[in-house]
């Protein structure tokens, strides 16, 4: 979205839904370490938002519930600024301005949460100021420079429903995902992912079920998230819940990525409303959210 204030200054505003794993099949190792995945992914209305204006030199800024934590984590190193420099090195090279911006980050997710904040941040950077700078890249390019920020960019950058494989980067459309009213569930203890794929025993999993016939929510009931059993040993919250997302009458009930976002799937906005109200009531420190897949 581009709109103008009061002096006539253009704003690029673009929304960095959130990354939710409906499942994550863990099939192998690559020989640098990397694992390889199958995971079903979806996009949520719940998200981060990115807002870009022309300005004298770079800067950038950060607002929102979990701002004050990623500043004083961060180090300086954000996927956003990162996500600049390398696409403006790109664009450079092929003889385009990249002018300097101010970008401002709304932080609405939580932070090494599973749920891609960091990579929707850095894909949501990249398609906003591709429109900004009114700037072309080669697809090939973009897509491996989105990679380079991290494995989880790549399928942000389309951010709606798809399968993805490797490591992320391959990438496979899907168009008949029903809409799904979720509750993300979170006890606000940051997960680290390589910590977790450290902790993972089998690397060499069964990939996705074959999706011949049948639903989606039946292709739900027989995958996994292979990542989830070795987060719960670290993060005992992650069991608990599980079970609190249960209780509401949520099904099925899975973590998202490394953790610990978990997600639960309700039959109505109205029953997802719900739940999310009596769970913030019953861990009022928690992260709780109802949203819905877009
Ligand atoms: C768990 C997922 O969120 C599922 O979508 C992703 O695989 C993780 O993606 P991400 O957070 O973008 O991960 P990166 O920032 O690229 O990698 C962080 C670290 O996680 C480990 N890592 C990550 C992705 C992957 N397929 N195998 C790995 O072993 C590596 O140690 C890597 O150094
Ligand atoms: N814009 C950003 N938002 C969140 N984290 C960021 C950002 N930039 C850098 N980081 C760093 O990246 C790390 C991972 O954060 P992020 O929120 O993306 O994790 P995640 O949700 O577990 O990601 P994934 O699901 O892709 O594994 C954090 O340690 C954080 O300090």
């Amino acid at each position: 979205m581009r709109v103008h204030d009061i002096s006539g200054a253009t704003e690029t505003i673009e929304a960095a839904p959130a990354k939710i794993n409906l499942a994550l099949h863990v099939t192998g190792q690559r020989a640098d370490g990397y694992h390889l995945l199958e995971t079903l992914v979806a996009f949520t209305e719940a998200g981060d938002v990115i807002r870009i204006r022309d300005a004298d030199a770079d800067s950038f800024s950060i607002s929102g519930p979990f701002g004050d934590l990623l500043r004083a984590g961060d180090g300086g190193d954000n996927l956003v600024t990162r996500a600049r420099d390398l696409l403006r090195d790109a664009l450079v090279s092929t003889g385009q301005p990249a002018r300097p911006v101010a970008i401002h980050l709304e932080k609405n997710l939580p932070v090494a949460s599973g749920i891609g904040g960091g990579s929707a941040d850095a894909a949501a950077t990249l398609r906003a100021l591709l429109r900004h700078w009114d700037a072309g890249i080669d697809p090939q390019k973009l897509a491996s420079l989105a990679l380079r920020l991290g494995a989880d960019v790549p399928m942000c950058l389309e951010s709606r429903s798809l399968v993805a494989r490797g490591i992320g980067e391959d990438i496979e459309a899907v168009t008949d995902l029903p809409e799904l009213f979720l509750v993300l569930a979170n006890p606000l203890k940051a997960v680290s992912t390589p910590e977790i794929f450290r902790r993972l025993q089998t690397k060499n999993n069964p990939p996705l079920p074959e999706r011949t016939s049948g639903s989606w929510m039946d292709f739900l009931g027989q995958s996994r998230n292979d990542l989830q059993p070795p987060a719960q040993v670290l993060l005992p919250e992650i069991g608990e819940i599980v079970e609190l997302l249960s209780q509401e009458g949520a099904t099925p009930v899975r973590m998202s990525g490394s953790g610990a976002t978990c997600f639960g799937i309700f039959q109505s906005v109205e029953a997802a409303h719900k739940a999310e109200m009596s769970l913030r009531e019953s861990r009022p420190g928690w992260y709780f959210q109802a949203t819905r897949t877009i």
